[in-house]
């Protein structure tokens, strides 16, 4: 009894211990940055295993929050910051390297890397992504949907995809197949797995992409022989890891390649061309830049297009206004070209608009390499100047930039025009920005605007009526068609967004429309 009592003692000395000195290290930290006003607690957003938002505690999962209260924390705080200071400023706000630790998978890479690593990785990484790989990028997409059309819709009028995200991953997995790895894959492929493997290259790279998070939690060995998906997981790594060195080789071998401009073959002859061996990428180099190319590219693409399509389902005027645009450019039907690119300008605004109201990186997280300051102003236009001292985390809010009144008239509102007149760049940054901004921005408006250009020119997209929602007033339809949710792997990672929403509760239908039945 007495021994009970002291080791009872002794654990309450020590979460005394503890808690007193959070608080004093929450009270320093609040002073160095004068006491800011704003949201405050005692955990950070590292912090992840308790989810929930509560004050003065823990932030709970800080992506979702920042989606959901999108500019709300400033409002409430009063004071405003623009990212640019720290998005421009790559060496003074580097990369803390700990939440990317997630994506070694497959080995070193270039989004989670800094410094000089992060420079070589770059310089070598950069020229895959050429105006070439651009149109490559345009004709697959084009190439694919076309598939699509012809012998998987084939001459339904109506066409039924129960979750958007069904028609857009595919979509985006085979750009990114062919563009990215010069391995063209069909829309009937996924039955059957190529000799020597058990799981099929698709299936492989969708479960390692959207599990990334077992591999942080779990040993190699324990996913080897534990549950049945971590075993799934582990399956489909090591295929995935084999299709990677299968490509490799192939290359090297001088096999014909199916397309010259994919990433993957600008990466291995630039590899191969270097000189000096230092500067070379290994083959795990290789395939953790590969890897990076896929986990970075597709979800990301294929969410924001699944929200486009919502979006234009739930605004059926801003969709006339798209279909009547590109008919301007494609009156004849036919099939639209790279160089056109720039006709499209309003798919381009609705592709923006999206990704305003729908960024799939939530945070962008910084951390300043020296004491440093930020001026920022209050809604009465006030000054005042924030340090930062060396060490401070530092996190791009991107929804809070998004919606920040100031720049954006109406921020709640889908309205694809804001886009085709200039627009405050420094309050768009999806694809973060300055240098150490997203390399496959052009990749991934190429495909997008293919995407959307060619399907809305055929489909109308709409929402299928269901009775048990018949009562809903327009913005539950929309809260309820545009819930989101991130998975866990978004916390460490520059975030593909993967489950952006609620799977089971949409239906949307593509409806073929004869031309000149639209009115
Ligand atoms: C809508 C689509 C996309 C969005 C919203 C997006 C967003 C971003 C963002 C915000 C970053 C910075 C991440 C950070 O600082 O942690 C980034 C970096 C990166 N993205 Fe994207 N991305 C998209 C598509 C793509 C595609 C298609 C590829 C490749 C095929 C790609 C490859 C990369 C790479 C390699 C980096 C790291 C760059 C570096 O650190 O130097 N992204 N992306």
């Amino acid at each position: 009894m007495f021994e009970d009592n002291r080791s009872i003692l002794l654990g309450a000395l020590v979460l005394a211990v503890f808690l007193l000195r959070k608080f004093l290290d929450f009270r320093r930290a609040a002073a160095s940055v004068t006491n800011l006003p704003g949201f405050r607690t005692l955990f950070s957003d590292r912090f992840v295993w308790f989810p929930y938002r509560v004050n003065g505690i823990s932030p709970g999962v800080q992506s979702e929050i920042n989606l959901y209260r999108k500019y709300q924390d400033f409002e409430e705080g009063g004071w405003d910051i623009m990212a640019g200071d720290v998005i421009g400023a790559r060496a003074r706000f580097p990369k803390p390297l700990g939440p990317y630790k997630v994506l070694l998978t497959f080995g070193p890479n270039l989004v989670a890397s800094e410094g000089d690593e992060w420079k070589r990785q770059r310089k070598l990484v950069a020229p895959a992504f050429s105006e070439k790989n651009n149109k490559l990028v345009w004709d697959e997409t084009v190439r694919i949907i076309y598939d699509l059309f012809d012998n998987v819709w084939g001459t339904q009028d109506t066409v039924i995809v129960d979750n958007i995200t069904d028609l857009t991953v595919p979509i985006t997995l085979l750009v990114i197949g062919v563009a990215g790895f010069g391995r063209r894959i069909t829309w009937n492929e996924d039955a059957v797995a190529p000799e020597g493997h058990n799981i099929t290259f698709k299936d492989a790279l969708n479960v390692v992409s959207r599990n990334l998070f077992l591999q942080v939690l779990f040993p190699h060995w324990l996913l080897k022989w534990g549950t049945s998906s971590m075993r799934r997981f582990y399956a489909s790594y090591k295929e995935l890891g084999q299709y990677m060195q299968e490509i490799i080789d192939a290359r090297r071998s001088g096999e014909v390649k199916e397309e010259r401009h994919d990433l993957f073959s600008s990466l291995l002859d630039a590899n191969e061309g270097l000189i000096e061996s230092g500067e070379k990428l290994s083959d795990i180099g290789l395939m953790g830049n590969v890897f990076i190319f896929m986990v970075a590219g597709y979800e990301t693409s294929a969410h924001t297009l699944a929200y486009a399509f919502i979006l234009l389902a739930l605004y059926p005027d801003e969709q006339e206004k798209l279909y009547q645009a590109i008919k301007t450019t494609l009156s004849d039907d036919r099939t639209p070209e790279y160089h056109e690119f720039s006709s499209f300008a309003y798919s381009m605004a609705v592709f923006n608009e999206t990704l305003r109201l729908f960024p799939p990186v939530i945070t962008i997280p910084k951390q300043s390499a020296e004491d440093t300051s930020f001026t920022t102003t209050n809604a009465a236009g006030e000054k005042r100047t924030i340090p930062v001292p060396k060490g401070t985390y530092v996190t791009v809010h991107t929804p809070g930039l998004h919606n920040n009144p100031k720049y954006w008239v109406d921020p709640d509102a889908f309205k694809p025009e804001r886009f085709l007149t200039d627009y405050p760049r420094d309050a768009f940054l999806p694809f973060s920005g300055g240098p150490r901004g997203c390399i496959g921005r052009g990749f991934s408006e190429t495909e997008s605007i293919a995407a959307l250009t060619v399907i809305i020119s055929r489909y109308r997209v709409e929402v299928r009526d269901e009775p048990q929602f018949a009562g809903e007033t327009f913005e539950q339809r929309k809260a309820r068609l545009l819930r989101s949710k991130l998975s866990l792997t978004l916390l460490y990672t520059m975030g593909p967004g993967h489950d952006f929403y609620d799977h089971h509760h949409h239906h949307h239908s593509l409806e073929d429309l004869p031309q000149d039945d639209i009115p």
